[in-house]
């Protein structure tokens, strides 16, 4: 037996590693005040559909009232004369009846599912307001389970949960009145079992709630594994790692179902323990009721009345345990969301930021550490220099430098550790986040490229820029010709990360968005890695015309476009080791020297200045 009891009440096996973070645990008080304010622009629907939910169970009362007049002077005498007034009043009660509750079920619906809809838009928009760094950390499988599983729970918690609760209390309230009205002993002998009730129901809440939360987890997993692996589909295909992939679903899957299970055993052991509860109260009240009726204190209508509200009584008491079951099982989603919702950007707009319209574009970096969050080592030390404006500064070193994350620090996607990051004079932290990315273009190693049409992808830069302009940015990047040959131009779809294109012409597009959005700062990470010699040589000429009059800085391990850089900046493991011009860096004969003859070993013993024209293939 105690074996029994401990297989109904097991936890779901922790026999799968851990996929997601786990949320902190909260108290179903505090989840439903976090969520409350939500609900305000539905207050006076939910107030209405309370008025809905007073009615329904008042009508019921006068429907079963009904049934006892009907037994007592029609069935009882046998006498007709009362029985079409009776017949009326019933078929009116059902009518009315049905009417509130199509009503009422359909406002529920309403309210729930717009507060759903607001809720699940603010989430995603505060996701949103994170910073980057959010993302790199966070599994995005886990984030979407979130913003549409768990965000579902939430409403069962605060809208159904009320109007719910308080249909039941109003049932419980009314039905018990007028049990006690037609016999109080009797009444008296059917209540014992509602605390006993209560009491089930609330051992019950903390298990279901744990398993619940378990379970929540395990769908994340679920969603984790799906979204990692389909999103490398080519990858784990080129590698054969199908099988050792749909193992890794199907462990997590099986997570899922082992916690199912062990929430299916608490919530559906509940149902049961209850019904037996509820046949021996009957069979008490009905032992005394015979009693009862036999001493003449009680008719034979409003015994059979009585045990009809007692029958109907047990459903909302029953409902309200059930429901606390459901609410505890939210709670477990709602802690999912309020982490999400917790989490506070890394940098953020100050209160007072300094106007910035268009950038002259002067950029000084001054003594700038930094070092990932959670990380234990600098990825950038000391790192100082001054890029003019409109002059181009080129980045060079070998992979994990630091590079890229120089440009995170330009874009403000984190802040220094140490030191700071100037614009026109002003740190970056000084701006408003929209107006400094504003005077940033980009153009990275592989494009970003929205699911949309090529011209939503252009003017992605700038969304108020007309046709005309944006042809103009197109042929500016060399991606008119081969736009205008596509099937629908300029309104052909992309595909998801614009798939459907060529890397060569994926960057074109990006140098169109880059140059229609006319700014006077321009990153360039390593912009043409991805292509191959021919396809770099092309891209190359609109790059040079959209760097032209823009401070620029260009990072690049194949030193292309570097050699004609105003200046070229060395890196090596987070620090400067060198600065200068190509020509200055070349003689120096340091680690810029050894990395350009790696890849140009022809120009080893040719004069720098053509050394420009030649690297571009490399
Ligand atoms: N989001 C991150 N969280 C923690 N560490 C990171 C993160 N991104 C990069 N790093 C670490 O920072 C270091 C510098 O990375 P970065 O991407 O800036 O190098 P890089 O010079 O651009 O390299 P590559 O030329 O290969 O692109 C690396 O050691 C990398 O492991």
């Amino acid at each position: 037996m105690p074996s029994l009891v401990n297989w109904l009440f097991r936890p779901a096996e922790a026999d799968t590693e851990g996929l997601v973070e786990a949320a902190p645990v909260m108290r179903v008080r505090e989840v439903f005040q976090r969520f409350w304010p939500d609900a305000r622009p539905f207050r006076g629907w939910l107030a209405l559909s309370l008025v809905l939910v007073l009615l329904a169970p008042m009508l019921e009362t006068a429907g079963i009232w009904l049934f006892k007049v009907l037994i007592d002077n029609v069935l009882t005498p046998r006498d007709f004369d009362a029985f079409p007034m009776i017949a009326a009043a019933y078929a009116a009660i059902t009518v009315a009846s049905g009417v509130i509750d199509f009503s009422q079920q359909y406002l529920t619906v309403w309210i729930g599912e717009n507060f759903l809809h607001r809720l699940r838009t603010k989430v995603f928009a505060h996701l949103h307001t994170l910073s980057v760094g959010f993302f790199d950390r966070r599994r995005i499988g886990d984030t979407l389970s979130r913003l549409t599983g768990d965000v579902g729970a939430i409403e069962s918690l605060v809208l159904s949960g009320v109007t719910q609760t308080t249909s039941s209390l109003i049932k419980i309230v009314l039905f018990t009145g007028v049990l006690v009205y037609l016999n109080w002993q009797l009444a008296l002998v059917s209540l014992v079992a509602v605390p006993i009730f209560w009491l089930i129901a609330r051992s019950f809440a903390r298990r279901i709630k744990d398993a619940s939360r378990e379970e929540r987890g395990r769908t994340g997993s679920i969603a984790t594994v799906a979204e990692e692996s389909l999103g490398n589909a080519a990858l784990i295909q080129a590698y054969g790692r199908e099988q050792a992939e749909v193992d890794r679903f199907s462990r997590q899957s099986r997570g899922n179902v082992l916690a199912a299970l062990a929430s299916a055993r608490v919530g559906a052991l509940f149902s049961p323990l209850v019904d037996v509860l509820e046949v021996l109260g009957v069979m008490a009240i009905v032992g005394v009721g015979i009693w009862e009726l036999a001493q003449n204190r009680i008719t034979l209508g409003g015994l059979l009345a009585f045990l009809v509200y007692l029958s109907q009584l047990y459903t909302p008491v029953r409902s309200l345990g059930q429901l606390t079951n459901t609410i505890f099982g939210a709670s477990a989603s709602a802690e999912r969301i309020i982490n999400l919702l917790d989490e506070r950007p890394l940098v953020r707009s100050p209160e007072h930021p300094t106007p910035l319209g268009r950038a002259r574009g002067g950029l000084q970096v001054d003594e700038v550490r930094f070092r990932y969050p959670g990380t234990t080592a600098d990825v950038l030390r000391d790192i100082s220099f001054t890029a003019l404006p409109g002059q181009t500064t080129a980045v060079v070193g070998a992979s994990g430098a630091g590079k890229s994350t120089l440009t995170k620090l330009l874009l403000r996607f984190y802040d220094p550790d140490h030191g700071a990051i100037r614009l026109d004079g002003h740190d970056l932290r000084e701006y408003e986040l929209d107006r400094l990315r504003a005077n940033i273009a980009i153009v990275l190693q592989e494009t970003l490229l929205l699911d949309g049409t090529i011209a939503d992808n252009i003017l992605a830069g700038r969304p108020d820029a007309t046709e005309q302009q944006m042809i103009e940015a197109a042929r500016a990047a060399d991606a008119h010709e081969f736009v205008q040959a596509l099937p629908e131009g300029y309104r052909t779809r992309v595909g998801q990360r614009g798939r459907l294109l060529s890397g060569g012409q994926r960057q074109r597009i990006a140098i169109a968005r880059a140059m229609i959005r006319d700014a006077p700062i321009l990153l360039l990470d390593e912009p043409t890695t991805s292509l191959d010699a021919e396809a770099s040589r092309r891209v190359l000429a609109p790059l040079r015309r959209l760097m032209s009059g823009r401070t620029t800085i260009v990072i690049s391990h194949n030193l292309m476009t570097v050699a004609d850089a105003h200046q070229i900046i060395y890196l090596d493991n987070g620090a400067i080791t060198e600065a200068g011009t190509h020509a200055q860096l070349l003689t120096n004969n340091d680690g810029y020297a050894h990395l350009y003859h790696l890849h140009h070993p022809a120009d080893r013993h040719q004069p720098p200045a053509s050394a420009g024209a030649d690297s571009q293939g490399a």
